[in-house]
């Protein structure tokens, strides 16, 4: 059925009944190596997932990994010119869930991201990125133990759209005389050579992944849910990304105004307790989230910022080296590394497997494997309170043994 893909004679796809994810005891689990620091990361993830899974369950249950492809190692496989083949995106389709390694892009010209094209593609649309610290990880603030936030960040539009024309292009120029003689726009400074990008954002959009960051909130007894926006800028995206945010959760989840306004509070269904949706301009959010993180919880916002804010809350917890996260649609799930490639440290066995290795015990969790996802997270707090660290922890952590990337995921695995 696939050319190059070859499906694992002793597994079974997990499938989608009544709406709910039917997972069997030997589910076939796609995977994406990945570009650069791939080749490192996606072993050791492989070999810790499986130990946890062995020990959770013995023989009981056993993931049957399949490998996919998609960005260099794709244009070795089939040819030069497949970054992402049709069959990748057809075996996500078939087999619901699946984890990657990261893909590269090239600055300033050159093809679209790949990471972005699943995510379009496959209508991915929640990128949910928690950020918590684990005792004993160096960080550069003062109490990391404060920053326990969730980012659902919108994954499907905003500029990720690639609506975007290169300065001096016939398309540009077109674009620009369109603004100019149809829609009164007199204030592009420079129209010789100006790259313009467009920056759709819709009602549907917008409001598909607040209800979903304000149903986890629901879920997950978190206490607040802040729209973060620019929209004193963007009135018309970023603005209205914050009105259709309120306006969902007091049609779908009744909010009321707190204390008079302007924020909202819902009662959670679950347990009574008040959660507050509140809203935060973006750049005034890069500094509560350094001075005040206790006071913020789960995140949601659009595409750019969630990309920019995920970053720099992982600086917060030690770094991005141990930050995971996932896209979720509604029915495919691809769990993925907040990191890049980091091309420097590529085939070094280097780098810090953990951003990956948390990723999965999130698809672990959304699989309902919670046992084996509980032992990810023992192995890991394990191996950094035994202070057996890569090297993005030893360099700040005092008394550290420095180990590599596939020597951390052992050291999980034996603190398990
Ligand atoms: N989802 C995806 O697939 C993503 C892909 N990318 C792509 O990756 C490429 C490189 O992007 P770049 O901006 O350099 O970002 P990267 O995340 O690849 O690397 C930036 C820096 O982060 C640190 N870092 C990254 N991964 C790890 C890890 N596993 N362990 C420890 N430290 C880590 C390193 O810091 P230090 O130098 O201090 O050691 C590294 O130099 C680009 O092509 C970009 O488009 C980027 C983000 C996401
Ligand atoms: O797709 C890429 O190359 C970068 C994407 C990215 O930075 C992210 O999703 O966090
Ligand atoms: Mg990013």
């Amino acid at each position: 059925m696939y050319t190059n893909v070859h499906i694992p004679e002793n597994g079974e796809a997990i499938t989608i009944e009544n709406g709910l994810l039917r997972v069997p005891n030997h589910p076939i689990i796609p995977f994406i190596e990945g570009d650069g620091i791939g080749v490192d990361v996606t072993p050791a993830m492989l070999m810790v997932v499986d130990a946890a899974v062995s020990k959770a369950y013995g023989s009981d249950r056993q993931i049957h990994w399949m490998e996919v492809y998609a960005g260099e190692k794709a244009t070795q496989i089939y040819d030069s010119e497949t970054w992402l083949p049709e069959e990748t995106l057809e075996v996500f389709k078939q087999f619901k869930v699946g984890i990657k390694g990261p893909l590269t892009t090239p600055v300033g010209g050159g093809m679209r991201s790949l990471n972005v094209a699943l995510r379009q593609v496959l209508d991915l649309y929640v990128c949910q990125r928690p950020v918590q610290w684990f005792t004993g990880v160096p960080t550069p603030v003062k109490k990391p133990s404060e920053v326990n936030m969730v980012v659902f960040r919108e994954n499907s539009e905003d500029i990720y759209s690639g609506i975007e024309y290169q300065a001096g292009s016939e398309q540009a120029q077109k674009l620009i005389s369109f603004l100019q003689s149809e829609m009164g726009v007199n204030n592009i400074r420079f129209t010789d050579l100006c790259g313009v990008g467009i920056k759709p954002v819709s009602k549907e959009g917008s409001q598909r992944l607040v209800r979903k960051a304000i149903q986890y909130a629901i879920d997950h007894d978190r206490a607040s849910v802040t729209l973060v926006h620019k929209g004193n800028i963007m009135k018309y995206t970023e603005g209205a990304f914050k009105e259709w945010g309120y306006e969902l959760a007091k049609e779908e989840f009744s909010a009321q105004l707190l204390n008079g306004g302007p924020w909202y509070k819902i009662e959670n269904p679950k347990n009574g307790r008040e959660i507050i949706i509140k809203d935060v301009i973006a750049d005034s959010m890069l500094q509560q989230m350094l001075l005040r993180p206790a006071e913020y919880d789960v995140i949601a916002t659009l595409n750019l910022n969630g990309d920019y804010l995920s970053d720099a809350l992982s600086a917060q917890v030690g770094g991005i080296g141990i930050a995971p996260g996932a896209n979720i649609g509604e029915k495919i799930a691809i769990f993925e590394a907040t990191h890049g490639t980091a091309p420097k440290y590529a085939g070094l066995n280097k780098v810090n497997p953990s951003s990956v290795i948390l990723s999965a015990e999130m698809m672990l969790r959304h699989m309902g494997w919670v046992e084996a996802a509980d032992l990810l997270l023992k192995g890991i707090s394990g191996a950094i309170n035994a202070k057996t660290v890569t090297y993005d922890f030893e360099r700040l952590m005092e008394g550290a043994t420095l180990v590599t990337c596939s020597q951390f995921g052992e050291c999980i695995i034996e603190n398990m």
